[in-house]
């Protein structure tokens, strides 16, 4: 399906509830700290020294994190809909809860969804432990987030950046939140919004800004992206929604709807994918997978295993990815499958002005 190109529109929900917040920031680079045998025996000694001024900057971090998450519940919250919390992490979080019982939670580092529950209080989404390792530790922004539903753009990868690119390395900013009027049945959403700053145009040498919207409707999850070139020159972009969905057991998951495809390969070399065509109904997982399907259908569906399968509806996402990492991540390789809706192999090519924009929507359903 071909892309979305439009001229210039405002890029902010029309239930628009409160003006634009602050810009997107960016994150600033941590190297890494040497190991401490690699440190030199003086600074081993000022250790106690160092950890507590470290302590000290965590402290006043935090206690400057807490202020900024009030001040957005009070400029965002919605009541008994939409809250900023302190997420996983500590982190500024939007909490949206829909009156049948449903949530989700969309950390602004990085702009990802790190839960998705049912009305039951089921989680669907699965966040890896050694994601969760970093957002316990003092520096939880030091990784990009490991599971929920991160971005990957401008970049989805290989290429001449970072892998995945750096969406999902930096702070998002809230744009607006809304619901329906209905009190008995609003469907909570919020806007997110990312802006090139300096880091990114360090990466990428384009001015953008991009607005995602995540909303619940009823139990089902939805978000549209748009992104916009504020550029006075074209750029090209690919993207994915790395959406890493729980299974009982990898062995016993299942995607339907990629029969016939034809799909790259990735698992023997990323940058040099063999080409090959899905002749199965069902996609199991025996190894390693890392397929990325062109011209994918707008329907796939993940068998979890339970008696469940998550439905993935997308619009204007031409690629679907399945990655299984099996056993370079032993683990807890069992526990998920990422379902990607992607657009990759046609890159799309925006002038300036113009904006491009999709849409995806995901929804359990018992088998
Ligand atoms: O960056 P993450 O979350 O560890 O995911 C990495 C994986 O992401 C997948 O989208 C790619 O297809 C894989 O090739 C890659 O290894």
């Amino acid at each position: 399906m071909a892309a979305t190109l439009c001229a210039a529109a405002p890029l902010s929900s029309v239930r628009s509830r409160a003006p634009c917040h602050s810009a997107a920031a960016a994150v600033p680079r941590h190297p890494a700290r040497p190991a401490a045998w690699a440190r030199p025996a003086v600074q081993r000694q000022q250790r106690g020294t160092a950890a507590s001024a470290r302590r000290m900057r965590v402290q006043a971090a935090a206690a400057s994190t807490a202020a900024e998450i009030q001040e957005l519940d009070k400029e965002f919250g919605i009541d008994g809909c939409v809250e900023v919390v302190a997420g996983l992490g500590g982190l500024p979080t939007v909490r949206l809860t829909h009156a049948c019982g449903s949530s989700t939670e969309v950390s602004l580092f990085g702009g990802c969804i790190t839960s998705w529950k049912q009305a039951s209080g089921d989680e669907v989404l699965y966040l890896r432990p050694d994601a969760l390792q970093i957002l316990q530790s003092d520096n939880p922004k030091s990784k990009p987030i490991s599971g929920g539903i991160p971005h990957c753009f401008p970049q989805f990868g290989p290429g001449a950046m970072q892998q995945h690119g750096f969406a999902r390395n930096v702070d998002w900013s809230i744009a607006t939140t809304s619901a329906d009027p209905q009190p008995d049945d609003r469907d909570p959403e919020v806007t997110l919004l990312l802006e090139d700053s300096e880091y990114s145009r360090a990466m990428w040498p384009h001015k953008f800004k991009v607005a995602y919207s995540v909303a619940l409707h009823g139990e089902l999850l939805r978000v549209d992206m748009r992104v916009l070139n504020t550029d006075d020159k074209p750029f090209e972009f690919t993207m994915a929604l790395h959406t890493y969905i729980e299974v009982a057991d990898v062995e016993d998951a299942a995607v339907r709807g990629l029969k016939g495809l034809e799909y790259l390969d990735k698992t023997v070399d990323p940058a040099n994918p063999a080409r090959k065509t899905e002749e199965r109904e069902e996609v199991t997982f025996s190894g390693p997978t890392d397929s990325v399907y062109l011209k994918a259908r707008d329907h796939v569906e993940l068998d979890v295993g339970t008696g469940a399968a998550v439905a993935i509806t997308s619009n204007h996402l031409n690629d679907v990815v399945v990655w299984s990492p099996w056993t370079a991540m032993p683990d807890f390789y069992k526990h998920f499958v990422c379902v990607e809706n992607a657009q990759f192999s046609s890159p799309v090519a925006l002038a300036p002005g113009e904006f491009w924009r999709s849409q995806c929507e995901w929804a359990v359903r018992d088998l």
